[in-house]
């Protein structure tokens, strides 16, 4: 075994069916009192079913999140904080409201409640995203982890089909990374290929009846698990790859880890054969870049760069831009294959399988 470190960071997790009744007594229990309530404006009814059941804990709402944390949408979002007292926010939604709630905590110390409604998994990482002049700076900090994450299954039984695929997906990248990553450890190993395991059983089922409460459960699991791993070790080329596109294209954010991570995948498998070996097994398939191609084909997801808005010129600038800055990744980033890499996702071709 290799030698590594391994820091436990400290979430509660409520889970279950029903548990966002328990919101009022887990407020009271990070000793808050008046609760700023966050979501985008499209989830604006579950933050104001969530303020109605906190009543008088309730500071107000805060319903303008979206992707990737504006600093404009943080300082807006901050300002409101202070001018109503709020002594903790209760982020309900994806990614993109956890990660306002993060950018109030990174400001004041507040601290978070997230009742998250995909599987993106941020409810579970230190990790915070601002985005300043079309440029997102992320940076690690334990004050923006959430001090108590309620996973609710019923609260995603609205999350349509190909969201939940493809937010399932961009969870399974997480621990894909995690399963090579440069400082992984035994414990986030256990948990990468656990969490795996729950989407691949989960999403097709999903697929099938987006009401099967039991499948809806195991992708919260498998997003808390995920999430976990995301938190606790260094991503690779993947989630580099993701960043540039989503960053410089504009590109939506879940469907583009839905799109790359075949690729990036059979990139890497060369270099790390005991990492694919866990994806693949966790996946139910004999190869782990041709699972994640056909778990995301087979039920509905985007499988190619060009039809969710890059254009063929960007690919070249892609390939440049991923390129600028050197990272740990199991296999030296080269030129050629990269291009490739970018090509076959771009066009959406199913990798070939490796030995
Ligand atoms: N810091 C970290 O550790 C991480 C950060 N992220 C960040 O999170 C963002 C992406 O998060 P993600 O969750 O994919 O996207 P969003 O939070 O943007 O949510 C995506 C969509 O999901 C819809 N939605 C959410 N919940 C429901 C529901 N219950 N029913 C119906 N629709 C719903 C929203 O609808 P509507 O349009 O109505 O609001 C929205 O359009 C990115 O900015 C990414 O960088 C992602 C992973 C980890
Ligand atoms: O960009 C962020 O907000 C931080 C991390 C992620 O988005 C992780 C991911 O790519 O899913």
């Amino acid at each position: 075994m290799k030698p590594f470190v391994y820091t436990a960071q400290a979430a509660r997790v409520v889970f279950g069916a029903g548990s966002l009744a328990r919101l009022r007594e887990e407020i009271e229990r990070v000793g808050a009192r008046r609760a700023l309530v966050l979501s985008t404006a499209g989830q604006r009814a579950s933050a104001e079913r969530v303020a109605d059941m906190l009543g008088p804990a309730a500071a107000g709402i805060f319903a303008r999140a979206v992707m990737h944390v504006p600093v404009e949408t943080a300082r807006e979002a901050r300002e409101v904080a202070r001018s109503l007292n709020a002594d903790c926010a209760v982020a309900i939604g994806g990614g993109s409201t956890t990660g306002l709630g993060k950018a109030i905590a990174l400001d004041s110390g507040l601290p978070i409640v997230a009742i998250p409604t995909t599987y993106a998994g941020s409810e579970m990482t230190p990790i915070y995203g601002i985005t300043e002049g079309g440029l997102k700076k992320t940076g690690r900090d334990a004050k923006v982890l959430p001090r108590t994450v309620i996973y609710d299954p019923q609260l995603t039984l609205g999350l349509p089909n190909t969201l939940s695929v493809t937010s399932g997906i961009n969870a399974i990248a997480h621990a894909a990374e995690g399963l090579y990553s440069v400082d992984g450890n035994p414990i986030m190993d256990l948990m990468a290929q656990e969490g795996i395991a729950a989407f691949a059983r989960s999403l097709p089922a999903i697929e099938a009846d987006p009401a099967d409460i039991e499948a809806r459960s195991n992708a919260l699991y498998g997003a808390w698990l995920c999430g976990t791993v995301l938190g606790n070790v260094g991503m690779a080329l993947h989630h580099k790859l993701c960043h540039t596109l989503g960053g410089s294209f504009n590109l939506p954010h879940a469907e583009t880890h839905t799109v790359v991570l075949p690729h990036a995948l059979a990139y890497n498998a060369p270099a790390a054969p005991e990492a694919m070996q866990r994806i693949a097994r966790a996946l139910g398939v004999a190869d782990a870049a041709q699972g994640a191609f056909d778990l995301a084909q087979r039920n509905g997801a985007p499988t190619a760069l060009r039809d969710i808005g890059m254009a063929a010129g960007d690919v070249d600038r892609a390939c440049e831009i991923a390129l600028q800055n050197q990272y740990p990744n199991p296999r030296p980033l080269e030129r050629d294959a990269i291009r490739q890499l970018l090509q076959d996702a771009f066009e959406g071709r199913r990798p070939s399988p490796r030995g």
